[in-house]
């Protein structure tokens, strides 16, 4: 049983995810997953052939999951729970991840003009070397979205390093007539699953 005054590792670069798990008050070391791993356990997020949205976040989510445990052991560093998580946006069927340039973001920004799109955030927790997955799934309803509007987007600097070239915490969030589902999730990291999760792994947040 880990206590509630122990801390977990965050397998994540993404300082929204730190922020997140620091709302809920849970203590947190990041572990630099891809910098410091070597080769044959760094992840590679290139979706499968014929990969389901839904399979792939899973997938990517186990895998740095897997490697943030085994970054552990290698280090010999304490064995506390591992947290990763994987996000993407989905329209029609199809993964949109992160935008290679500017234009691959405006495009996708574009193609988001008007319409529902799903985003999926898959969250993981290596406890002792077995990993246990969370899925969140949240559909976001954006209005039609102009081209100046696209540009000015861009050009805040939100789209890059978000999948779907967009921030529902920046700019784009006046593009957002409802969303049905976790805006944490969207953000990265789902404070309800991620919360449960936890609370089985014996963290609790409420103590
Ligand atoms: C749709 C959306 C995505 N995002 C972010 C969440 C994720 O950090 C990012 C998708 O990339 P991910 O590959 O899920 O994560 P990452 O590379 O940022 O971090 P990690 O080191 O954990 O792999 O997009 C937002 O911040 N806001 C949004 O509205």
């Amino acid at each position: 049983m880990v206590s509630a005054k122990d801390y977990i590792y965050l397998a994540s670069r993404s300082a929204r995810r730190r922020e997140l798990l620091k709302q809920i008050g849970i203590r947190h070391n990041v572990l630099l997953m891809r910098e410091t791993l070597t080769r044959p356990v760094d992840v590679d997020e290139t979706p499968l052939a014929e990969e389901s949205p839904t399979d792939y976040v899973y997938r990517i989510t186990h895998a740095k999951a897997e490697a943030g445990w085994l970054r552990l052991r290698q280090r010999k560093l304490p064995l506390s729970p591992v947290l990763a998580a994987d996000t993407v946006v989905v329209l029609d069927g199809c993964i949109l991840g992160k935008p290679r340039d500017t234009e691959h973001a405006e495009e996708m920004l574009r193609a988001l003009s008007g319409r529902k799109h799903q985003v999926l955030t898959a969250i993981g927790l290596a406890v002792q070397g077995e990993i246990k997955l969370r899925l969140s799934t949240t559909i976001v309803r954006f209005r039609d979205i102009s081209q100046r509007e696209i540009k000015a987007c861009i050009a805040s600097g939100e789209s890059h390093d978000k999948a779907g070239a967009y921030a529902i915490q920046g700019l784009a969030a006046a593009f957002i007539i409802e969303i049905c589902g976790s805006y944490s999730g969207v953000m990265g990291l789902p404070l309800f699953e991620t919360a449960q999760l936890l609370e089985e792994a014996g963290i609790s947040i409420f103590f």
